[in-house]
């Protein structure tokens, strides 16, 4: 018998440390407003964000110092695999299953380095089998909740009634910068928090709903929209101030090749569900897919009470979008690194 694979559970986690924006305006103010001649110009951003507030790994003092590579890792890989834990297994107690049930693991991450990945970590603290498959992915970025998802679907339609965990987990916190006096660096001091997302995905009967078609969209020449620096302090990020008016430009067209290719029209999709990158790109993306302004208010709900976690946070807005109740047919969609548009379909399982 042929199975569509099937979203079983959906799960988030955040850390115990919330910043409120109002506090880390002050302290953005403390740190950058005698070094840095521009950040006045700036710093609006932190009451125009939409976000009231974020949740951390470390707590705000810990931000006043500069941390290199081996306190970020350390912070990272206790952090993330906390974190890890929290979400699967609220996943799996979602699904009605145990971590020993679980065939193959998607761990999605790309604001640390872990090696031996978070899943490997995670092997003797939640039960996983001996023989689980283990498939980490790095570099996906903001859109990783989406894609994460597409493989984790791809792999348990590969195996039907096989058990497929997918776990998204970013510390977006852990980049900032002291020592960039830039406004990129300023409205992502503004923008970013830590989260993890997990998913139980199943080919077989029963769950939320039916996974029934997936797809990408790459632009060439556009690596400089998203991504990292590397250098000895850490991780940098790349965003330019160019993502909102080339999310209204692109992503149109890009979703609709998407849905094409998919078998799908614009108009049997009751809702998408969106990644809310910021602000502005949020009413980018209403503009693109020519959604009603204001429409995509689980989208930035998400983002004033977590900010952008990256890829967990189309992940947190899918499980209040279920929460309120999931329409018929949706659509999953993010940008991140590549730059790259990625979606999901999905069917409510009746
Ligand atoms: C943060 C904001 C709400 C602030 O809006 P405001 O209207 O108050 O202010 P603004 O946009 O004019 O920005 C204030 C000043 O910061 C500058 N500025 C803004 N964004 C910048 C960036 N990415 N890099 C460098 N400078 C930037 C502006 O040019 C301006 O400076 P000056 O006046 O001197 O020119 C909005 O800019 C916003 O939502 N931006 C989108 C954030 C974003 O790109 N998110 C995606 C992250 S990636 C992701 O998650 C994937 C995805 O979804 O795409």
């Amino acid at each position: 018998m042929r199975y569509t694979p099937r979203l079983v559970s959906v799960a988030t986690a955040v850390p115990e440390h919330v910043l409120l924006q109002s506090d880390v305006a002050k302290a953005a103010s403390t740190i950058f407003s005698k070094r840095y001649s521009a950040f006045d110009r700036v710093s609006p951003v932190f009451t125009t964000a939409g976000i009231h507030k974020r949740h951390a790994v470390r707590p705000l003092e810990w931000f006043f110092e500069s941390h290199g590579w081996p306190e970020r890792t350390a912070a990272y890989l206790e952090g993330a695999l906390k974190l890890f834990v929290q979400a699967a297994t609220k996943a799996l107690d979602g699904a009605g299953l145990q971590a020993r049930d679980v065939d193959t693991i998607v761990t999605v991450s790309s604001t640390g380095i872990a090696t031996p990945s978070l899943e490997a970590r995670a092997c003797g603290i939640m039960g996983f089998r001996g023989d689980v498959h283990r498939v980490p992915v790095f570099g996906l970025g903001c859109a990783g909740g989406v894609t994460g998802l597409s493989i984790a679907a791809k792999l348990a339609k590969a195996q039907p009634g096989s058990v497929v965990l997918f776990v998204a987990v970013e510390l977006c916190t852990l980049a900032f910068r002291l020592d960039e006096l830039t406004k990129a660096n300023i409205v992502a001091t503004a923008l970013f928090g830590d989260g993890a997302g997990a998913c139980i995905l199943r080919a077989g009967e029963g769950g939320i709903a039916e996974i029934d078609a997936s797809g990408e969209h790459i632009w060439p020449d556009t690596l400089d929209i998203m991504g990292w620096n590397v250098d000895p302090e850490g991780f940098g990020v790349i965003f330019a101030r160019s993502i909102p008016p080339f999310a209204e430009a692109h992503m149109g067209s890009a979703v609709m090749g998407i849905l094409d290719r998919a078998g799908l029209h614009r108009q049997d999709i009751d809702r998408f569900i969106c990644h809310p990158g910021g602000k502005k790109v949020v009413t980018a993306l209403e503009r693109a897919l020519a959604l009603d302004q204001g429409s995509l208010d689980h989208e930035r709900s998400v983002l004033s009470e977590y900010g952008n976690m990256s890829a967990p946070t189309a992940l947190f807005v899918l499980e209040q979008v279920i929460g309120a109740g999931l329409p018929n047919r949706s659509v999953l969609a993010a940008l991140g690194p590549g730059f790259t548009a990625s979606c999901v379909a999905l069917r409510r399982v009746t």
